[in-house]
């Protein structure tokens, strides 16, 4: 494979704001160097638009291309990783502090360290590196070689018109499973009278596809289809072909324990929008964590990295509710916890042993279903999860808590990267039992900023933020997702 790096400590400035090393490459033959400057020095107009413009990718494989775009860290030791994690995070959370203490227009590149006001501990490592992907999505569209029918993923973008298809075969956080399903499935679109669906406007109809599995190697497929005009039956002749493909045609290679079928118009649709439609096998896949089994509905979202996840939800619960065994410091067990954005109900059943109930709030109706079957699975009797917008949902919540009379003991949210709706915000920090909040975000530079400052500013009226401030008290980063720049971090808020 062209993907043996060399490593170099030379630097490059992308749009994540971190400072990428690169390998330093060859990016011209001797003579193409000579002739290079051989050629007139540049107006001062050509040199400002050429140091405008990102560096040139043209001397890169496309396999290097696509490495770069999905995991952009490939080429650095996971430490030289970790270690640009940390000062990413130092680098966002410092801007929380400065924000905070009012200190807005300091944007000076002065040491960060000195500017934060609470500890930020060493991002936690993944203890799995490569492969880790429990879920991939695929996209359909032209190759390299030009051909429509092509699984993998984009290099260019629909802006600029030059996307390219590329497959993910040589991917470092890619299973060896997913590459399989995908090759798979370019197999059998290749073999289908339908074309694949590239714009939604200009026809065609394979669309994307998802591949989940679990730590045992069990594996859910879920195909996207367009279905444009055809009728139902005609659907279902395809729908038969495709069963008929991955369980005795050459699919059945990858022995698929599920297989579903979303005919959708949209980009994503849930279930409600549009079923997810059980070909063959299994209706959901189980992923364990912490010791608790937990059933994944093919609609519901589950952490991408089941061994960091351990990671992550052990980090949660200690700040949630500290266990004097683990050196919490405080010992206070019993009370009510409110998990919100709870998914399958992970953090909520995790913690479920430390408190005397558990209030999960999730928008995703399949999500619910799982978390509220997560709970009788795991013989856990105090749990219970309500569906919904949390927005909707928690005012009206909060006011039953606080008229049942205290015993809250903390809350924790883990939005997407959209963060909380501002009446999250409000009811969580004008609710003044709430002392101890916690906040899990895998974009804290993104609108969960917005959240961190109404959550810590001081009480303003008119932004009906009437309870007293949170401070954050300490920011544990823990790496979700190795060889690339994200991460989550667990923020911890007290009052
Ligand atoms: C990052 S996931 C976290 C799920 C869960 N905490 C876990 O660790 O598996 C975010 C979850 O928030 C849900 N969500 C998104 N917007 C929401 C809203 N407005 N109200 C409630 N839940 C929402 C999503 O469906 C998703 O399950």
């Amino acid at each position: 494979m062209a993907l043996a790096a060399t490593r170099s400590r030379s630097v490059i400035f992308v749009k994540h704001k971190i400072l990428y090393p690169v390998r330093r490459t060859c990016l011209f033959s001797t003579s193409d160097t000579i002739l290079a400057d051989q050629r007139k020095p540049p107006s001062k107009k050509q040199w400002r638009k050429s140091h405008k413009k990102p560096p040139s990718t043209d001397h890169l494989s496309w396999e290097e291309r696509l490495a770069d775009v999905v995991t952009p860290l490939w080429r650095l030791s996971y430490d030289e990783q970790l270690e640009l994690k940390q000062k990413h995070q130092e680098r966002i959370l410092s801007q929380l502090s400065r924000n905070l203490s009012g200190d807005l227009q300091s944007q000076s590149p002065s040491p960060v360290r000195s500017k934060l006001s609470f500890p930020v501990l060493p991002v936690l490592p993944s203890p799995v590196r490569d492969g880790y992907r429990n879920k991939s999505t695929f996209s359909v569209n032209r190759g390299v070689d030009g051909n429509p029918k092509t699984v993998g993923f984009y290099v260019g973008t629909g802006k600029k018109g030059n996307i390219v298809c590329v497959n993910g075969d040589h991917l470092l956080n890619m299973p060896e499973k997913h590459k399989l399903v995908a090759r798979c499935y370019q197999d059998f679109i290749r073999l289908s009278s339908l074309e694949s669906c590239l714009l939604f406007h200009t026809g065609g109809h394979w669309r994307e596809l998802t591949v989940r599995t679990n730590a045992e190697g069990r594996t859910m497929a879920i195909v996207y289809f367009h279905p444009q005009t055809l009728t139902p039956e005609e659907v279902a002749v395809h729908k038969a072909n495709l069963v008929d493909y991955f369980t005795w045609g050459p699919g059945s290679l990858c022995q698929l324990d599920s297989l579903f079928f979303q005919e959708s118009t949209m980009t994503r649709c849930t279930h409600e929008e549009s079923p997810y439609q059980l070909l063959h096998g299994q209706p959901h896949i189980y992923e364990e964590v912490l010791g608790y089994k937990f059933r994944i509905s093919a609609d519901a979202f589950f952490q991408v990295n089941q061994a960091a996840a351990e990671v992550l939800y052990s980090t949660v619960r200690h700040l949630c509710v500290p266990n004097p065994e683990e050196g919490g410091g405080r010992t206070e067990v019993g009370g009510t916890l409110l998990d919100v954005c709870c998914g399958t109900g992970a953090i909520g059943i995790t913690i479920s042993p430390r408190v005397d109930r558990i209030i999960g709030i999730e928008l995703i109706e399949q999500a619910v279903e799982d978390a509220r079957h997560n709970a009788a699975l795991n013989d856990v009797l105090n749990c219970e999860f309500v569906p919904g917008k949390a927005e909707v949902v928690l005012p009206g919540l909060m006011s039953k808590l606080s008229s049942a009379g205290g015993g809250l003991v903390a809350a924790v949210v883990n939005p997407a990267r959209a963060g909380l709706h501002h009446r999250v915000v409000r009811a969580l920090r004008n609710q003044p039992a709430i002392r101890r909040l916690v906040y899990v975000s895998c974009k804290p530079d993104g609108e969960a900023m917005r959240n961190f400052r109404e959550l810590c500013c001081a009480p303003d009226p008119q932004k009906k933020l009437t309870g007293e401030a949170f401070s954050p008290t300490l920011a544990v980063p823990v790496d979700m997702f190795p060889h690339t720049p994200h991460c989550e971090v667990v923020l911890l808020f007290e009052r």
